[in-house]
């Protein structure tokens, strides 16, 4: 057995006015992995194309070493996926529909599910689409925990949920995480919520990674620099990301704050980026290239 949960191989995807390019990608077992990028960056689509609801134009999806195309339904069986819109029949109520869920999954475990149900206080008899949306996602989570999943990947689970939701929805994918042969592949804007509990963090602006390293190792290398104008020229303007120019002075990231803070000692102000700065300050025009971050 390898090493990755999923590998995206020279992927491409184009629809009229998006497309994603060539894109490699590999999740590790046993970990959570972030997927990050701004509305419309292509986190949908990529997720859409490893669960095979959209249709490759080129490239490979491996999922556990299996090609998505060759062994879909066995691996249809390993991934548990987690997707806000409600993929079920709204009108059947949450007992109903495990009892026909529960024929598609060979390893389907009812009481792993009614463990979840009563772990979540969901309304057993109440019909799907009479859920709020933060119930609806610990349905879909109960039901990608009851067949065995040994990843689970999830589109946006978190918007649209109140912090008291969120954070027990956080607690759950922290505690799955702990039983190492699980691997969670967990896309959203909401960067906090993947400061707290990713260990791995891709990023994806317009259908490109631009990307992907362990969450420790970004949140090391990025610096948020402040200082006045007359500190800016070729050389430092080089080392920075994203700069902003106001009246007062500068802002910047840096991935070099030790040549800063040896340069200028305390004429400037070094504060740790969180992956709000690093997705804002990367994207932001005139920026340097994101081509750097590669
Ligand atoms: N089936 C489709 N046909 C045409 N265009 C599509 C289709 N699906 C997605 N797109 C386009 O692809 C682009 C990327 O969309 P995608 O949903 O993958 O982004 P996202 O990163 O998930 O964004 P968000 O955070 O807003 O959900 C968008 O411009 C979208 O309009």
């Amino acid at each position: 057995m390898g090493e990755y949960a999923i590998e995206l191989h020279n992927v491409s995807k184009s629809f009229d006015d998006f497309s994603i390019r060539q894109l490699n990608l590999s999740v590790p077992k046993g970990y959570i992995t972030g997927f990050i990028g701004p509305n419309g960056a292509g986190k949908s689509t990529t997720i859409n194309l490893i669960m095979n609801l959209l249709t490759l134009d080129e490239g490979t999806i491996e999922v556990f070493g299996k090609d998505i195309n060759e062994d879909g339904k066995a691996i249809r069986e390993r991934i548990g996926f987690v997707y806000a819109e409600n993929v079920f029949y709204d009108h059947l109520s949450i007992q109903l529909t495990e009892k026909l869920i529960s024929n598609f999954y060979k390893n389907w475990d009812t009481e792993v599910f009614n463990h979840y149900i009563e772990r979540f206080h969901l309304p057993a008899r109440k019909k799907v689409k009479d859920l709020s949306t933060g119930m609806k996602i610990k349905l879909f989570l109960s039901i990608a925990l009851s067949h065995q999943a040994d990843v689970i990947i999830l589109d946006e689970p978190t918007s649209g949920l109140d912090p008291v939701v969120r954070s027990e929805i956080l607690d759950i994918l922290y505690e799955i995480i702990q039983d190492e042969n699980k691997t969670i592949f967990f896309s959203s804007h909401i960067t906090s919520d993947l400061e707290k509990i990713a260990d791995y963090i891709v990023f994806i602006h317009d259908g490109e990674i631009i990307m992907n390293d362990s969450k420790d190792n970004i949140m090391e290398d990025y610096k948020i620099i402040k200082g006045s104008k007359d500190l800016l020229d070729r050389d430092t303007r080089s080392l920075l990301i994203g700069i902003e120019e106001k009246a007062t002075g500068f802002v910047g990231m840096t991935r070099d704050s030790a040549t800063f803070i040896e340069l200028f000692g305390d004429r400037i102000i070094v504060e740790p980026a969180t992956l709000d700065d690093v997705m804002l300050y990367s994207i932001r025009k005139g920026g340097k290239a994101i081509a750097s971050f590669t």
